[in-house]
């Protein structure tokens, strides 16, 4: 019947729902996002038995919370827990105000597979990465999701359909094309901008580019994003020919929100690596494969790629495009992005 929701629908019906404070069953456990969830939804979460708080490996080395589980912390919610408690947890920007929140105590034993369903769940969601988890039974007119087939189609890759294309002449490239990608998750569109019309049997000029709202559009001097694009659509201008992803993958992979929160922490000297530790995400949250795909769907198998990022290249060269130079893009130094070029370098392995 093809009027029932597939997996990925409901996946992706679970990710809006919890975006707007709405819980979600994942097998047997009611789930809320701790970023949406009101007071009175905490309630009623705590009316139906002892809820404890998943949280992600690297959030609870922060708070300083026993890990068990691979790559998670179940925390017991001590019975007088608010809604102030769980954001506390959560949220790490007042962590250097408050940082005795002790003590924790972790949840041992038993399937966590929910609860690493509800974090694959609520970070695809670009919420904070926690989620307030109780047993439960099925209530009316919830998303329901089976954890283990939720947690197989996240990881899973999603197909690209080309929805849209069209010529844009560009500054830097007057014979240039947009074309737009949907993923068949639900998930964010991506784009390609083709510059001429490079042959598919030649190794073409490339550059996967991850949004930076704050970089590419603003202009902001706190990282090297916008000079970064211009000087590779500007390149490929120049060639006559190229192709520039343009992946919808905001702030590594975590959202807007999210990045400002680790500028919020950089502010309070943490550096761009240890400021998504400690949010609870990994330091790259991206996934490479999208780009591989794209690019394959374009046609092509085999790229120069313009990076400084040598994650970049073996992630394509594990996903089947082969890249047969890796060229430099070098890039403008200020005393507002000094830091985060010196920690993408000593971290991250750029070659800068
Ligand atoms: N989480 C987080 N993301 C950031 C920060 N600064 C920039 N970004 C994001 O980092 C990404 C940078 O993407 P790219 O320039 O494509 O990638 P890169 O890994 O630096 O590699 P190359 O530029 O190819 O050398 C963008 O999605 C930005 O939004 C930060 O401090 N924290
Ligand atoms: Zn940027």
């Amino acid at each position: 019947m093809s009027l029932v929701p597939t997996l990925a629908e409901t996946v992706s019906r679970a990710r809006a729902d919890l975006r707007m404070g709405l819980p979600v069953m994942l097998g047997g456990h009611l789930v809320g996002a701790v970023e949406t969830l009101s007071a009175e939804r905490l309630r009623d979460f705590q009316a139906l038995g002892k809820p404890v708080l998943a949280l992600t490996e690297r959030r609870a080395e922060t708070l300083k919370a026993r890990v068990y589980d691979d790559g998670l912390a179940r925390i017991e919610l001590p019975d007088d827990a608010d809604l102030h408690w769980l954001r506390a947890l959560a949220d790490p920007s007042g962590d250097l105000m408050t940082p005795m929140k002790g003590p924790l105590f972790t949840q041992r034993g038993g399937d966590a597979t929910p609860h690493m369903a509800a974090l694959a769940l609520v970070k695809s969601a670009q919420l904070l990465p926690a989620a307030l988890v109780v047993p439960a039974r099925a209530l009316a007119g919830l998303t329901v999701l089976a954890p283990g087939a939720a947690l197989a189609q996240m990881a899973g890759e999603a197909a690209m359909d080309p929805v849209a294309a069209a010529r844009l002449p560009l500054a830097s490239a007057e014979r240039s094309r947009l074309h737009i990608f949907r993923p068949d998750d639900g998930g964010a569109e991506h784009y390609a901008i083709e510059i001429g019309d490079p042959p598919r049997d030649a190794p073409v000029l490339s550059r996967l580019h991850s949004a930076c709202y704050t970089g590419d559009v603003l202009g902001s001097l706190k990282c090297d994003c916008g000079p970064q694009l211009h000087a590779a659509l500007d390149a490929m201008g120049k060639e006559g020919a190229g192709v520039l992803l343009y992946l919808n993958q905001e702030g590594r992979g975590i959202g807007l929100a999210n990045k400002m929160r680790a500028y919020d922490l950089q502010n309070q000297g943490f550096d761009t690596v240890e400021a998504n530790h400690r949010l609870g995400f990994e330091d790259d949250e991206r996934d490479f494969r999208i780009g591989a795909a794209l690019l394959r769907r374009l046609g092509f198998d085999q790229v120069r790629l313009m990076t400084n990022n040598p994650r970049k290249v073996s992630m394509l060269q594990g996903h089947g495009i082969t890249v047969t130079e890796r060229v430099p893009l070098v890039t403008a130094r200020n005393r507002f992005n000094t830091n985060y070029l010196d920690t993408k370098a000593s971290k991250s392995g750029h070659l800068l």
